[in-house]
């Protein structure tokens, strides 16, 4: 599966017309036969009553052409199109003659006293606007989308959900919320929004058949993370391995009463294979960290006596241990933001060379000292949600708004950003930029970021490149995720136990 903007999906389109070749009205056929049986197979036959709103471009033009299917299936159909001053393309016109000599009531609508009353059970069909939005809708346009909306019925978009914006965001601007969403051929930037998720529904590939090949010579602006590239980064373990080959990692983690995020990155790390975890964590949750993860070495806070307080046991500060005998660090989960961790921070990022993982009160800290960024290790990765983002970015107006800064800051200062979400995107020092698609809504709970961070810790030490750990570890997280509410349900999983299936979700990537 890709991710193409607007412009290319138009471009794919005309590669596939000139090229199979086919004409642009049979390529239609063929998409309009898609969603027609989509709808037949996954609507119940009782629901056989369709009002199909139609602008006058192409995508109104496919609503003209499933009109006239649904119609061949003995399914009741009412055509109502949007006029907008336009004659339409020449689909929509062809669709529009093929449609007048059958009776299916073509009804033109103007104004919003002629706007139809959907009556109950009847499914509507949203094929006024797709991937050629050009701008915000209004007028005529944003009233009739409004009155979709205030409609009980059920609505199925065709290609967008009429009114977005294929490409970016659309907040703070009205779009149809569709129940479902019959795409073609690829996903659309738009579509792995989270802040679309209620206008997409749920989000249908269609697949039109347009030729493979094109995408030989396509840059997408987005990639997607997904099994094949998994295993094309996985490394089995070589049967005459020990473990000084997969490297001493180390975790800055925990204070008095966070001991629970250590514990979750430190067990999260060791099941990505590191040969050896230490963890650098306060006094008072030393006992806790070596009796809730034996496999893990704990390294004791070495606080100089005149510093050594009652409070400096309970979060992390004092010296460093020696740092060259480690691959990498991870740091951030349940640390706190006293002065003395602030100081330890700002210790270990003018002592560490080698890339790191940065999370939780890692990026706070970041956050109130801006002037660090540079400092960081090249290839570090950084893993905010986003409210992190914004403390470290300020606010975004929208989610475009928030991936662009990711992109141009993992640009300008060499680093990863993960941006954690339903569709995390992890932004490559490079330019280039993932959308993840694994994981479900069981994952939204916290310890689920400190687990990711003790994944990526572990991928790092264990030889990965900072960029194959990041598309690994947030993938196989998400596969994780997958196989926990699969055990366990959707309500009950914990971060916890996200760590507890990262074994199955190796076992499915490599088996
Ligand atoms: N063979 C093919 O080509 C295939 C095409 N396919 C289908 O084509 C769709 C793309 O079609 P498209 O490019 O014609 O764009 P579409 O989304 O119908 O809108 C354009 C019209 O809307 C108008 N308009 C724009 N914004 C507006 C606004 N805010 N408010 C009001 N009006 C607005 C714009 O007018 P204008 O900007 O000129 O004023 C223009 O009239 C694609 O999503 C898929 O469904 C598939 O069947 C696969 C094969
Ligand atoms: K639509």
């Amino acid at each position: 599966m890709v991710v193409l903007t607007a412009d290319q999906v138009r471009a794919w389109d005309r590669f596939t017309i000139q090229h199979e070749p086919i004409s642009s009205i049979n390529l239609m056929e063929r998409a309009a036969k898609c969603c027609t049986e989509w709808l037949c197979t996954n609507l119940p036959s009782s629901q056989s009553s369709y009002y199909i709103f139609c602008g006058k471009g192409n995508n109104g033009a496919d609503g003209l052409a499933i009109a006239r299917m649904l119609y061949e299936v003995d399914r009741q159909v009412d055509v109502f199109i949007l006029e907008f001053g336009s004659s339409g393309t020449a689909e929509f016109q062809q669709n529009l003659q093929r449609l007048h000599p059958l009776p299916v009531g073509i009804h033109y609508i103007q104004t919003g006293s002629g706007f139809p009353i959907v009556p109950p059970g009847v499914i509507i069909i949203d094929a006024l606007l797709g991937t050629g939005t050009t701008r915000p809708v209004e007028g005529e346009m944003r009233a009739l989308i409004e009155l979709i909306n205030a409609s009980p019925n059920p609505t199925i978009s065709i290609d967008m959900p009429s009114g977005l914006f294929a490409d970016q965001s659309t907040i703070p601007f009205s779009s149809v919320r569709a129940a479902f969403t019959l795409t073609f051929q690829c996903l659309k930037p738009a579509q792995l929004l989270a802040e679309n998720a209620a206008a997409i529904g749920d989000l249908q590939v269609m697949d039109i058949g347009l030729l493979p090949r094109y995408l030989n010579q396509v840059q997408p602006e987005y990639e997607l993370t997904g099994k094949t590239l998994s295993q094309s980064i996985i490394r089995p373990r070589n049967n005459f391995s020990h473990k000084g080959e997969f490297g001493h990692a180390l975790l800055l983690a925990g204070s008095f009463g966070k001991m629970g995020a250590a514990v979750l990155a430190a067990r999260a790390c060791l099941r990505c294979g590191p040969g050896l975890l230490s963890c650098f964590v306060p006094e008072k949750g030393i006992s806790i960290m070596q009796m809730a993860v034996p496999e893990a070495m704990v390294v004791r806070s070495t606080n100089s006596d005149h510093e050594k307080t009652n409070a400096n046991d309970e979060h992390l500060g004092g010296d460093l241990p020696p740092l060259h005998q480690y691959q990498t660090i991870g740091c951030g989960p349940g640390i706190g933001t006293n002065p003395a961790t602030v100081q330890l921070f700002k210790e270990l990022i003018a002592n560490f060379r080698k890339p790191m993982v940065l999370d939780a009160d890692a990026l706070n800290i970041l956050s109130q000292n801006q002037d660090l960024f540079p400092s960081l290790p090249p290839f570090s990765i950084l893993t905010p949600h986003p409210k992190e983002f914004e403390r470290l970015a300020g606010k975004s107006a929208n989610e475009t708004e928030r991936i662009n800064k990711a992109r141009e800051l993992a640009k300008k200062h060499q680093l990863i950003f993960v941006l954690k979400g339903h569709h995390s995107l992890i932004a490559m020092p490079g330019g280039s930029a993932y959308f993840n698609m694994s994981g479900n809504a069981s994952m939204a709970k916290g310890g689920s970021g400190d687990v990711l961070t003790g994944m990526l810790t572990g991928l790092l030490c264990r030889g990965y490149t900072p960029e194959q750990a990041a598309l690994l570890g947030v993938h196989l997280h998400g596969l994780a995720g997958e196989f926990a509410s699969a055990d366990l349900g959707m309500e009950s999983v914990l971060a916890g136990d996200i760590s507890d299936h990262i074994a199955k979700a190796f076992i499915y990537l490599t088996s």
